[in-house]
C-alpha cells in the first residue's frame, strides 16, 4: 500500500521507516529542508538503536522517500499520517497549529479517498476538527481517524514493531478496513489492534502518559519518606513491585521524569481537564511534586561544600532524559546544570550521545567531555543524572584518584550502598541511606 507521513520527527521517522519495512511504499515529507536533504542522503536524524539498518534498507530498496512538498508527498497515498508537533502552548494546553495547518493544506490536494490519521499526541476533539478543517476545501470523500502512538524513545523500533497494542479511534468500516490491513503484520505477531471511538482513542493517550507519570512519582514521594524514615526505595519497590496487580515498571525513582512527552502530555491533560471544568487533582500534584524532585540532589550538593558552591567543579554523568536518545527535551540534568551555574559552580559533563544537541541548545557553558573519566577529572563531585549502562560499572579506583573529593551524588540509584561503604564514598542516592564516607 502507499502511504505518506507528514513530520518526520521522532514519530514520523519510525512510523515511515517500520511501514516501509512491512512491505508498504511511504514517502515522508517535511517542511525542515535541511532535514530532508539529510534523509534523502541516507543520513538518519535521530540517535535510536537498530532504527539506521532498516532505514537504509528500505531508502536503498526504494520503498521509503523524502520530500518538502506535501503535494507530491501524497500523491497516490490510501493512508496519510500526521506525525506533527503538539507542543504545549503558553497556557499549557496542546498546541495544534501544525495539525491543523497541514489539515488546510491538505484539503485541495486529496485527488481519492484518503484516511488521515491523527498518529500525534492530541485533545479529545481533534479529529472532528482536523475534519473540519480539510472539508473546507475537499472535493473527494476522507475518513479522519486517531491512532495515538505509544513508542517510547531508545526502544522505539521494537515498541513499534511488537506493539503491546494499537488503538485506532474511528466509526467508518472503510477507515477501519484499511488501518486493519496496514496493521495486519503486527498483529500476525499476536497484539491486539483495539478500536474504539475517536474520542476515546484520543483520551487513551493521555490517559496512559499521566498514569505512567503518576506511577513514577508516587514511588518519588515513596522515596521521599524513604529518606525521611530511614526505609530503602528498592527494597519498598520490589517488595510493591511483585504485586501482580501493581507490575515491576515504571517504579524507579530518581530525579523526577523527562522527555518530550510525559510533562507535556500531563499538563495538557490537566488542562484539557480545565476547560471542561474539572478539577483534576492528582494531576496537579504529579506535576508539582516532579518539579521539585529534578533538582532535588542540588540542596544536597550545595550542604556538602558548606552552603557554596563558588569556584567548584561538578562533574555530570548523563545530559539525555533516559538512556539509548540523543533527546534533551525536559531532560532533569539541564535543570540541574542551570541551578549549579547560578549557583557559581563550574559543570564539566559526558553524555554518549546528547553532547550535540546540548551544545547547540546552551553553547560553551559548561565544557563537554570525551569520556566519562576525562569529566570528572579534578572535579570536586559527581552527580549521576541518566542510567546509560556506561555509567553503571566505573573503575571506581580510578574515580577516587581523578575526583577531588570521594562523593557521588546518584540521581538514578545506579550503585549499592554496600560498595560504596566499601569504597569509602559520601554516597548521596534517591530514597536511600546516606553513606558518609
Ligand atoms: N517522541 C516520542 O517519543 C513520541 C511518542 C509518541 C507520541 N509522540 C507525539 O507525536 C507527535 C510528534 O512528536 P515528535 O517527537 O516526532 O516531534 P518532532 O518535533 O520530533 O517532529 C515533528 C516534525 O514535524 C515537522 N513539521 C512541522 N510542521 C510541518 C509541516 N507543516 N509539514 C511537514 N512537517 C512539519 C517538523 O519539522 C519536525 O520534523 C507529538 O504530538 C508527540 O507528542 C511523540
Ligand atoms: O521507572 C521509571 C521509568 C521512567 N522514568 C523516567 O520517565 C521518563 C520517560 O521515560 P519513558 O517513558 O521510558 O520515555 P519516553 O520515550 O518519553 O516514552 C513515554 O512517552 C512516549 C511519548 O508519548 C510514549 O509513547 C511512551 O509510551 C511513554 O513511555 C524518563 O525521564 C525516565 O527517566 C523514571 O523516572 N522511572
Amino acid at each position: 500500500m502507499k502511504i505518506a507521513v507528514v513530520g518526520t520527527g521522532y514519530v514520523g521517522l519510525v512510523t515511515g521507516t517500520c511501514f516501509a519495512e512491512t512491505g508498504n511504499t511511504v514517502s515522508c515529507i517535511d517542511i525542515d529542508e535541511k532535514k530532508v536533504n539529510s534523509l534523502k542522503n541516507g543520513k538518519i536524524t535521530i540517535y535510536e538503536p537498530g532504527l539506521e539498518v532498516i532505514f537504509e534498507r528500505n531508502l536503498s530498496q526504494g520503498r521509503l522517500s523524502f520530500t518538502t512538498d506535501l503535494k507530491e508527498g501524497i500523491e497516490g497515498a490510501k493512508i496519510i499520517f500526521l506525525a506533527l508537533p503538539t507542543p504545549p502552548g503558553e497556557d499549557g494546553s496542546a498546541d495544534l497549529q501544525y495539525v491543523l495547518k497541514v489539515a488546510e493544506d491538505l484539503g485541495p490536494l486529496l485527488k481519492d479517498y484518503a484516511v488521515i490519521v491523527d498518529k500525534s499526541t492530541v485533545p479529545v476533539g481533534t479529529a472532528e476538527k482536523v475534519r473540519a478543517k480539510i472539508a473546507q476545501n475537499a472535493k473527494v470523500d476522507f475518513d479522519v481517524v486517531s491512532n495515538p502512538e505509544f513508542l517510547r524513545e531508545g526502544v522505539a523500533v521494537d515498541d513499534f514493531m511488537k506493539p503491546d497494542r494499537v488503538v485506532i479511534g474511528t466509526n467508518s468500516e472503510k477507515a477501519r478496513k484499511l488501518m486493519e490491513t496496514l496493521y495486519a503484520p503486527l498483529v500476525r505477531q499476536g497484539n491486539p489492534v483495539i478500536f474504539m471511538d475517536e474520542k476515546s482513542a484520543e483520551l487513551t493517550k493521555y490517559a496512559a502518559n499521566s498514569f505512567l507519570a503518576t506511577k513514577i512519582t508516587f514511588m518519588n514521594e515513596i522515596a521521599n519518606m524513604c529518606e525521611l524514615l530511614g526505609a530503602d526505595v528498592d527494597a519498598v519497590r520490589k517488595g510493591v513491585g511483585t504485586d501482580s496487580r501493581i507490575g515491576k515498571r515504571f517504579l524507579f525513582a530518581g530525579i523526577g521524569y523527562g522527555g518530550s512527552c510525559f510533562p507535556k502530555d500531563v499538563q495538557a491533560l490537566a488542562k484539557s481537564a480545565e476547560q471542561v471544568n474539572y478539577d483534576f487533582r492528582i494531576l496537579k500534584s504529579v506535576m508539582d511534586v516532579n518539579e521539585d524532585q529534578k533538582t532535588k540532589l542540588i540542596p544536597r550538593i550545595k550542604e556538602y561544600f558548606g552552603g557554596d558552591l563558588t569556584g567548584k567543579t561538578i562533574a555530570i554523568w548523563g545530559l539525555s532524559f533516559k538512556p539509548y536518545t540523543d533527546d534533551i527535551r525536559e531532560a532533569p540534568a539541564l535543570y540541574n546544570i542551570e541551578q549549579l551555574l547560578a549557583a557559581g559552580a563550574e559543570v564539566k559533563a559526558y553524555d554518549p550521545e546528547a553532547m550535540e544537541n546540548v551544545r547547540n541548545q546552551i553553547g560553551e557553558k559548561i565544557t563537554f567531555c570525551h569520556d566519562a573519566y576525562s569529566a570528572v577529572n579534578n572535579a570536586d563531585a559527581l552527580l549521576v543524572a541518566t542510567e546509560w549502562p556506561v555509567f553503571r560499572t566505573p573503575d571506581f579506583d580510578k574515580l577516587s584518584t581523578l575526583l577531588k573529593n570521594k562523593v557521588i551524588f546518584d540521581g538514578r540509584n545506579l550503585y549499592t550502598l554496600e560498595e560504596m561503604k566499601e569504597l569509602g564514598f559520601t554516597y548521596v542516592s534517591i530514597g536511600r541511606e546516606t553513606i558518609n564516607g
